[in-house]
């Protein structure tokens, strides 16, 4: 259980220290033993000052965000930010000063701030990630931030929840010291104790004036501020919120800016957006906790070496990654020609970063030391772990295989980055199926968030906690997911396009569909990323999915038609869209005379309701196949959980995460609605809506697509025989 500590030393000061394993988040718990050692340290004679603290080289990570939405009893709207921040810490009579290691976010911060001074380690994080949870900042910090750091910076801290670091949050005066982590406690005490002397100013951060803008340019920050933020997130409300919280602070005052922002606070914090945002949060984290891998005890194996085989867009982002995070990397290629291409692009990738001052030349230096570029499989002898990233040709990547299991040693992780093809048809030549593994990195795998990491019934749990490690080191979001054509993140995808084309051979319009999609939240509409991905991977993976699900695959011949007449798509400058120099899209109106060609083709004629489709509609026939399909990939087992598919829909295919997920967001809609719709649009338009059999049990018992069939039924039936022994009694 949450809870703080409190020691005085012999200098008569409080050191009161957070204990809430593992980031000393604030739980309710841990405010009541604070708020009762504070109020003893108050009032014992021998405690001059106080210095509050965390356990472990954390302060605090924030507030407990497990105990938000959970329709646990909340206290009354000021109860924590006005009596007990303000009116009781702030306003104590003996100086307060916090000692910040490791992390000071969002609730901690604003502890922190209440408190007369802050000193911390240069590397602590300093943030108020707030509104990537759909919250706002709430305990004080949307009024201390800004007169702490003036408003500009506070808005970009606040509205883009990134944390600074210890040494800037000194330069603009959020802390008032830097210290190491050593010295961190015993400095702060003495601060206090200067402060108490008179040698250090006492100062209360929600009355400070000297860093707020005067008001007529508080107003011009604050309506920029507003304008970005409806154009970065049209959808979320909560970012204007926030800003007018601030506003009536600087325009007010800052106890009605107090109070408005634990009145805003309230209604956001059972916002859908903030449970889909929390949902998100904690599934994410969920990833990499695998039943049978991950909690038999297995350590992972230190993995040095690792090669790569292809250089080209995948590769060279793979290889990028890797180097980044100090692995050393071999790169194979079949030729000079291509090798160079390889490394070149990989130095792109770094340059890109150096000049975007993400990078610093040393590090560049030290990244690209760490590639080696080779012809042949003799260096392989010592890698630990293979991946490839050839073209999408089974029969090469078989004999790639064999090659491999000749030239690795024993213990060398085999994996492929093969984004559709079965592993068991990949290592159909070897006798390594154990350590076969797919690592489907998204492009540009360097930048893209998510990996998924493919496990055959074969590979051994040892592998996959390898992989994870290394996942881990390359800062990406693992999913462990089964082995299947199209794994989850494909096979979700796949649909997407399918539905879309689907419409459009009946009379819906291609811009109009495109356009609802992207004002849902989506990156791109369907057809906007069938041009970006090119025709040519669009057939590839059609015919992949034609093989091996022909009973719902819509065979339409609008992208051949296309790709036919070289409209492949962005690379071409035309496929669904025009595009100009700068890869500007826009709508061509000789685009119907294909559509017009793929429906004589395919023999489906216009249809008057799918030509005037509603937003709704178009948005439920384009996303309820991909929620069809999502729940196959559960019903086979091919994804360990729902959650892990609500991150795989939000970090690989740009799912709105504000709306928490493919199987989340359906589940607000209800799987009673889906199944009924999909099951009408099956009998009009044929097989490829037609629901899937998880989908109609879940629909026929009126219950959550994330629930657990069998529990439930034994719910259900307890409450059943319950209700019914109780009508007998
Ligand atoms: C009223 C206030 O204004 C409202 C608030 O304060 S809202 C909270 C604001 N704070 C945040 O948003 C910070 C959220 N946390 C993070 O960003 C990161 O966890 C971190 C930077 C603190 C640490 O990152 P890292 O070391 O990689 O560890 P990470 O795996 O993320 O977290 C470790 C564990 O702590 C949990 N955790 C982290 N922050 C938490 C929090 N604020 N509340 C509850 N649990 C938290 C995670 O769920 C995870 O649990 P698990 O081990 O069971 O999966």
């Amino acid at each position: 259980m949450g809870h703080t500590v409190m020691e005085v030393g012999p200098h008569g000061v409080a050191i009161i220290t957070i204990v809430n394993p593992p980031v000393n988040s604030l739980s309710y718990d841990v405010f009541h033993s604070l708020k009762e050692n504070f109020d003893q340290a108050i009032q014992r004679d021998d405690v001059k000052a106080i210095v509050f603290t965390g356990a472990k080289g954390r302060f605090s990570g924030g507030f407990d965000i497990s105990a938000f939405g959970g329709g646990k009893e909340r206290p009354k709207a000021g109860w924590l930010s006005v009596e007990i921040i303000t009116d009781t810490i702030e306003a104590a009579r003996k100086p307060l000063v916090a000692a910040i290691d490791g992390l000071a976010l969002g609730g901690g911060l604003e502890l922190a701030m209440a408190c007369n001074a802050r000193l911390s380690t240069p590397t602590a994080q300093l943030g108020l990630p707030e509104l990537q949870l759909g919250i706002i900042p709430g305990l004080g910090g949307t009024q201390r931030l800004p007169r702490l750091v003036g408003l500009t910076k506070a808005l970009e801290m606040i509205l883009t929840s990134k944390p600074v670091k210890g040494k800037e949050a000194f330069s603009l005066g959020l802390v008032d010291g830097l210290v190491s982590p050593d010295d961190l406690v015993n400095a702060a005490c003495q601060w206090a104790l200067d402060i108490l002397g008179h040698r250090r100013p006492w100062i209360a951060s929600l009355y400070k004036t000297d860093k707020l803008e005067p008001l007529g340019e508080a107003g011009e920050i604050l309506k920029f501020a507003r304008a970005q933020a409806q154009k970065r997130a049209p959808n979320l409300q909560h970012p204007l919120v926030c800003i007018d919280v601030i506003e009536v602070g600087v325009v007010s005052g800052p106890r009605a800016g107090l109070w408005k922002e634990a009145e805003a606070s309230q209604g956001l914090g059972a916002s859908d957006t903030c449970k889909s945002l929390v949902h998100i949060f904690f599934a994410q984290r969920g990833t990499s906790k695998i039943p049978g891998v991950t909690d038999c005890g297995l350590v992972p194996r230190q993995v040095k070496n690792i090669a790569i085989l292809g250089g080209g867009l995948m590769g060279s982002g793979i290889a990028t990654a890797l180097i980044l995070s100090s692995y050393a990397v071999i790169l194979k290629e079949v030729n000079e020609k291509f090798l160079d291409a390889g490394i070149n692009r990989i130095k792109a990738n770094l340059l890109s970063r150096v000049k975007k001052g993400k990078l610093t030349q040393d590090k560049f230096e030290k990244a690209i030391s760490l590639l080696k570029g080779t012809l042949d499989y003799e260096s392989f002898r010592d890698v630990d772990m293979v991946i490839e990233a050839v073209i999408e040709n089974v029969s090469l990547k078989q004999h790639i295989f064999a090659d491999l299991e000749k030239y690795c040693p024993p213990h060398c992780i085999l994996a492929s980055n093969t984004s559709t093809i079965n592993l068991n048809l990949i290592g159909k030549r070897t006798k390594s199926q154990d350590r076969i593994v797919g690592a489907h990195f998204f492009s540009p795998a360097h930048v893209m968030p998510l990996l998924e990491i493919v496990r055959t019934k074969q590979t051994s749990p040892q592998v996959i906690v390898d992989v994870l490690d290394i996942s881990k080191k390359i800062k990406k979001i693992p999913v462990v997911v089964g082995n299947c054509t199209g794994f989850a993140v494909n096979r979700m995808f796949f649909p997407y396009t399918q539905a879309g084309l689907l419409l459009v051979e009946r009379g819906a319009d291609v811009y109009q569909i495109d356009k609802v999609i992207t004002k849902f939240g989506m990156p791109m509409g369907p057809f906007r990323l069938a041009d970006l991905v090119g025709f040519g991977v669009a057939i590839a993976t059609g015919m992949e999915f034609i093989q091996n699900f022909p009973e719902r695959t819509y065979k339409s011949m609008l992208i051949p038609l296309l790709q036919e007449d070289k409209r492949a798509g962005e690379t071409t400058r035309k496929g669904f869209y025009l595009y100009d120099d700068k890869r500007k899209a826009s709508p061509d109106p000789e685009l119907k005379n294909y559509i017009e060609k793929a429906r004589s083709i395919t023999g489906v004629s216009l249809d008057p309701k799918l030509v005037k489709l509603q937003e709704k509609d178009i948005l439920e026939m384009i996303f309820f196949p991909v929620v069809n399909e999502a729940c196959r990939i559960l019903d086979e087992g091919i994804a360990v959980k729902a959650a892990d598919l609500d991150i795989c829909a939000v970090m690989g295919m740009g799912f709105p995460p504000y709306r928490g997920g493919i199987i989340f967001w359906a589940d607000t809609l209800g799987s009673k609605y889906i199944y009924s719709r999909l099951e009408r649009w099956s009998e009009l338009y044929g097989e490829f809506f037609k629901p899937c059999a998880y989908l109609a049990a879940r629909a026929a018992k009126g219950i959550p697509l994330v629930s657990n069939l069998s529990s439930f039924t034994s719910i259900s039936f307890m409450q059943n025989h319950l209700s019914h022994n109780s009508r007998i009694v």
